[in-house]
């Protein structure tokens, strides 16, 4: 299969996924459990997403392995069959058939063999990206990657909350192919050709007095009080816009943000390269600039973990040495 129909069949497996997910938030909000923290709930939706996503990968590109966030060890103890059994309901399939969809994203490409051939081209799927922002009925995203030889070569990024210009109600998947521009489309129909949607593209601010940034809503995702630091640096005046997810990375894409921050919040963390493959693309092709806080590119190709980089630094292009330079100053 081409990239082309390789994204296509992303761009049906997110859509699926993001409905099964705006049934589950829905039901959250009815049921008056989103303030409670509990974490069962995003549980459930968590593994149905990964299960209809990877279900459907199966289908249309069965050569094709998942590097996913999610296992199903949780699933098959006895005690959480309760869990099991509602993630077979909402991901319309029966339990076992799930549990062996959530499995196929348990991939490695760290540990496979050197002339494994499932190492050169597979999906990294987050299923639920911004977890604490779905259990908030905030934002949340549904992100696919696609990865060749290490690099990350499309995406699809579906953000069922996310308000768009022009649409009367939230929601949008970003699809991008190398080299083909970065499209949108809505959450629901069912022509997944990725270059049917309309094409989105960066903002050109390259002031950096007038910048908006943006960040995790989270504290210890994110060393918000350096940032802070580096847009008084830049001469902002705003606090930069926190907001859960890679819906960050779709704000930048469509040129409604001019930047997005993730400075380390301690030594040692290693970002996850599903939290960033879907996003990566999507914003590269709509022509952004993605790199870690130290001006490196992000490196795909080292497992489930971006091990040779620290942080990211995401921006429409124009502003992205500024931005680099006065996060360099604000870290020391
Ligand atoms: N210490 C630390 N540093 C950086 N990143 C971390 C850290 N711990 C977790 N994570 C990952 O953050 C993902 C959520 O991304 P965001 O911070 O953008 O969203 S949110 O504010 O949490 O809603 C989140 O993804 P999900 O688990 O899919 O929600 C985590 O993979
Ligand atoms: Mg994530
Ligand atoms: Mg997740
Ligand atoms: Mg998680």
């Amino acid at each position: 299969m081409n990239r082309d129909e390789l994204i296509e069949a992303g761009l049906e497996a997110v859509r699926a996924a993001c409905k099964v997910c705006v049934r589950v938030q829905a039901d959250l909000v009815n049921a008056g459990t989103l303030e409670k923290g509990d974490k069962s709930p995003v549980t459930v939706a968590d593994f149905a997403s990964q299960a209809v996503v990877c279900g459907i990968l199966a289908e249309r590109c069965p050569d094709l392995v998942v590097v996913g966030e999610e296992g199903s060890e949780e699933l098959r103890t006895g005690e959480h069959r309760d869990l099991l059994g509602r993630v077979a309901v909402h991901a319309g399939m029966p339990a076992e058939e799930a549990i062996e969809a959530i499995d196929r994203g348990s991939f490695d490409p760290a540990t496979a063999g050197d002339d494994d051939p499932r190492k050169d081209r597979y999906w990294a799927l987050d299923p639920i990206d911004g977890t604490k922002g779905f259990l908030r009925g905030e934002q949340y995203a549904v992100a696919l990657g696609l990865i060749e030889g290490g690099e990350v070569v499309g995406g699809v990024l579906g953000c069922p909350n996310l308000a768009v210009d022009g649409q009367d109600e939230p929601g949008v998947v970003l699809v991008a192919v190398k080299g083909a521009g970065a499209y949108r489309h809505p959450v629901e129909g069912t022509d997944h050709d990725p270059h049917h949607g309309r094409k989105i593209a960066v903002s050109e601010r390259s002031v950096p007095g007038v910048l908006r940034v943006c960040e995790s809503v989270e504290s210890g995702h994110t060393k918000q009080d350096a940032a802070a630091e580096v847009v008084r640096m830049l001469g902002v005046t705003a606090d930069p816009v926190r907001m859960d997810s890679q819906a960050k990375y779709a704000a930048v894409a469509m040129g409604v943000a001019d930047a997005y921050l993730r400075l380390p919040t301690r030594p040692g963390y290693v970002e996850r390269i599903w939290d960033h493959a879907a996003g990566v693309a999507v914003l590269e092709e709509a022509g952004g600039t993605v790199t870690d806080v130290d001006g490196r590119r992000l490196d795909f190709s080292k497992g489930r973990g971006l091990d040779n980089n620290r942080g990211v630094i995401a921006t429409n292009g124009p502003c992205h040495a500024e931005v680099v330079a006065a996060v360099g100053r604000a870290l020391g």
